[in-house]
């Protein structure tokens, strides 16, 4: 192995950490931060991040409000319980997990909920203010990747990154992200014909497609930062990224690995957004 393991659980402890002491001062001065976390349905992954972005709250001193429906749940019974999460003034934040059952627009139920509390940057506005420079919630995934990148030590600026995938919650905004540090950014997907031509000139990779093994050894420039936003489930029910590690990890420079990299850092940004818009309404 030549690469240097970037270590997401490390990185989330250095910086709940961090969370927990904002949390607390903001307790003391009777704002305890709160994010309201809700779930629709039974799918099996989404009940695992919730309960890991529930029991990061309770470790870090955040209030977590838990709201779980069934599947059946009608789309203006759920933006009735968003409009009342708006107006409650101990609600910092509020996450509805996607993906949501078919009958409910996702669009819909982001745009419902109270910029101030979009703590996943997923609203048109959040959105907006990453393009236009503006400050605003950025989306967790892509906000932790970074850290990920910093906590290198490695310069981005003048670095040439290549993204692959163009979601609106990942590729997107990690694009955006990467160019406001000043990185020449590459952004491809599922239509560019010779994906290797351009990992291979990328100092930073940004693996965000959610299938196995899109990167492989041949397609990384030696001692490239590569991090992996992937999460698949392989057939032994192991979790894999998009990224081919036990190959990759021999040529680049610095890898995250899959569990264990972006996963946690998610949740960690998703904290540290919440404390940032309780932070802004207690000193109002
Ligand atoms: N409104 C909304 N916001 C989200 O941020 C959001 C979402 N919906 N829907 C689904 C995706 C996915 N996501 C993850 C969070 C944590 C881990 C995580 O903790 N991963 C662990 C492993 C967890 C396991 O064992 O399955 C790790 O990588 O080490 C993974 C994935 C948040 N998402």
């Amino acid at each position: 192995m030549t690469a240097q393991l970037i270590d997401g659980n490390a990185l989330s402890r250095q910086l709940r950490s961090e969370v927990a002491q904002r949390a607390a001062a903001l307790t003391a001065r009777g704002h305890q931060p709160g994010l309201a976390v809700i779930l629709v349905g039974e799918d099996p992954a989404s009940a695992v991040y919730v309960r890991n972005k529930v029991k990061a709250c309770e470790d870090s001193g955040v209030r977590s409000i838990f709201e779980k429906y069934d599947a059946d749940l009608s789309e203006a019974a759920l933006l009735a319980r968003i409009e009342a999460l708006n107006a409650d003034p101990t609600v910092h934040g509020i996450l509805v997990q996607m993906p949501l059952p078919k009958h409910i627009d996702p669009h819909k139920v982001i745009e419902a909920i109270a910029t101030s509390k979009d703590v996943d940057g997923y609203s048109v506005l959040s959105a907006g203010e990453l393009m236009a420079g503006l400050d605003g919630f950025r989306p967790c995934t892509p906000y932790g990747s970074m850290k990920l990148i910093e906590s290198t030590g490695q310069s981005i600026k003048g670095k040439h990154a290549v993204v692959i995938g163009r979601s609106n919650t990942v590729g997107k905004p990690m694009a955006l992200l990467l160019l406001q540090a000043n990185a020449t950014v590459t952004v491809t997907h599922s239509g560019t014909p010779d994906l290797g031509y351009h990992t291979r000139q990328a100092d930073i990779v940004v693996a965000a497609v959610g299938r196995a093994n899109t990167l492989t050894a041949d397609m990384v420039k030696p001692g490239a930062i590569v991090i992996d936003v992937g999460i698949n489930r392989k057939a032994d029910g192991k979790l894999c990224g998009d990224v081919d590690f036990d190959g990759v990890k021999e040529v680049a420079g610095w890898i995250t690995p899959v569990p264990g990299g972006v996963g946690p850092m998610t949740i960690t940004m998703l904290l540290v957004n919440t404390i940032e818009a309780a932070e802004r309404t207690a000193a109002r």
